[in-house]
C-alpha cells in the first residue's frame, strides 16, 4: 500500500442520496431522524426528489470526483445518509489493513451540519468497528486556491451566458444551505464561523472574476419548523428585491455546495429559475465545484499538508432541540 504523508488511505465522506424512487423515503427518515423536520417539509422534500426519478444527483458526484482524483493511496468512499454507508466503509478499510485515513468530506464549511456532524458520524462509525484505523478530517478548504479558482471559472462561464446587455451590471448572488440561526451562532471555534466563511469564499471568488462587482450572499433551502429562525434573505425573495431595486439580470453562485445536490438542481434550477422567469429577469447559475481540474487536485494538495490539528470539542456543538424525539 502507497502511503502519502502518513496516510494510507483516502477517505471521501459525503451526505449520500437517493439511487431510485424506493430509496427516497428511507433515505429522508435517516437525515430527520430526531432533528423536528414537520412532515409536510418532508413530504414536499420527497416530491423533489421524485421529480427527478428518485436519483440525486450527489452519488455521481462523488463517483466522479473519486474517479478523478490523483492521488497515490486507495480511495473509500462512506456516506452519513445513505448507501455506502461509512459504517461499512470503515469495516472495509479495517479488513484491508488501513491504519490511518485522511478524510475529506465534501463539505467547506464550519457548522454542526457541515463539519461536527461528520466528525461524529466518523466517529461512531469508528466506534462500532474493532481495530478500525485512525481518520483525521483535512481542513476546510472554503479559501483554498484550488476551490476558488474552481468557482470562479465556472462563475465567469454563468456571465458569459447572459444576454450581452445586461452583463455588465448583473449582480454576483452567491447561495448557500439556510442554517436555523442558533446553529449559525455557534459555528466554528468563536461563534459565526459559517457566514463569515461563505462571506470570505465569495469575496475571493469575485476578486477573481471581477474585482468591484457588486455581490450579496443569500440562503436556500429551509428547512426545519417555520417557528424556528433560520438564516435569510432566502435567494427567491432576494431575487425580487433586487428586480424591484432595476438590478437587470443576476447570476446564481452556489458556493455552499462543493457540487450539485437535490438544493442546487431543484432550489435553484427550478424554483429560482421560476422566480427570475416570473420577473422577466435574466439568471443564469454557475457550475458547482464538481470535477473542475483545480479543485480536483487541491484533494491532492490538502492530502499533502501537514496533518491539521483537530477541531477543539467545544467547536460547532449540537444545537439544542426542544422538541427531540428519539
Ligand atoms: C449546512 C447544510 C448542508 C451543507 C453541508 C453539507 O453538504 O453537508 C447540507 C447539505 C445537504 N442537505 C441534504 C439534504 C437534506 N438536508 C435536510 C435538512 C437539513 N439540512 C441542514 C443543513 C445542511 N444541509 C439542516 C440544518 C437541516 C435540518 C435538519 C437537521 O437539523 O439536520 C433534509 C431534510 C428535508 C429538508 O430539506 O427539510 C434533506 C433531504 C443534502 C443531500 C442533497 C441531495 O440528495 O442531493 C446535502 C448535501
Ligand atoms: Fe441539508
Amino acid at each position: 500500500m502507497g502511503s502519502t504523508n502518513g496516510y494510507d488511505a483516502l477517505l471521501v465522506v459525503s451526505f449520500g442520496g437517493p439511487e431510485k424512487p424506493g430509496d427516497v423515503m428511507p433515505f429522508l427518515e435517516n437525515v430527520v431522524r430526531g432533528r423536528g423536520v414537520p412532515r409536510e417539509r418532508l413530504l414536499e422534500v420527497e416530491a423533489h426528489y421524485q421529480g427527478f426519478g428518485g436519483v440525486s444527483p450527489i452519488n455521481r458526484q462523488c463517483r466522479d470526483l473519486i474517479a478523478a482524483l490523483d492521488v497515490d493511496v486507495p480511495v473509500y468512499w462512506g456516506n452519513r445518509n445513505w448507501h455506502p454507508f461509512l459504517e461499512d466503509t470503515v469495516r472495509r478499510m479495517t479488513q484491508d489493513g488501513v491504519r490511518k485515513a485522511a478524510a475529506f468530506v465534501t463539505a467547506a464549511y464550519s457548522s454542526y451540519s457541515s463539519c461536527r456532524q461528520y466528525l461524529d458520524d466518523i466517529a461512531r462509525a469508528r466506534a462500532a468497528v474493532p481495530g478500525a484505523p485512525e481518520i483525521v478530517k483535512l481542513r476546510h478548504y472554503y479559501d483554498h486556491p484550488g476551490f476558488v479558482a474552481a468557482m470562479a471559472d465556472h462563475t465567469r462561464e454563468a456571465l458569459a451566458r447572459l444576454p450581452e446587455g445586461v452583463r455588465d451590471d448583473a449582480r454576483l448572488v452567491f447561495t448557500a444551505h439556510s442554517i436555523p440561526v442558533s446553529m449559525a451562532r455557534t459555528a466554528g471555534p468563536t461563534g459565526g464561523a459559517y457566514e463569515a466563511q461563505l462571506r470570505t469564499a465569495a469575496a475571493l471568488v469575485t476578486e477573481q472574476v471581477d474585482p468591484g462587482r457588486s455581490w450579496d450572499l443569500v440562503w436556500q433551502s429551509r428547512s426545519g419548523p417555520p417557528h424556528v429562525p433560520w438564516l435569510e434573505p432566502d435567494v427567491c425573495d432576494h431575487l425580487e428585491a433586487l428586480h424591484g431595486e432595476g438590478v437587470p439580470a443576476a447570476v446564481l453562485v452556489p458556493v455552499g455546495f462543493v457540487s450539485d445536490h437535490m438544493e442546487v438542481v431543484y432550489d435553484l434550477d427550478v424554483e429560482a429559475a421560476a422566480t427570475a422567469d416570473k420577473l422577466g429577469m435574466p439568471l443564469t447559475r454557475a457550475a458547482t465545484a464538481g470535477v473542475h481540474p483545480r479543485f480536483v487536485s487541491m484533494v491532492r494538495e490538502l492530502l499533502e499538508e501537514p496533518e491539521p490539528a483537530p477541531c477543539a470539542a467545544t467547536c460547532c456543538p449540537a444545537p439544542v432541540r426542544p422538541a427531540r424525539q428519539e
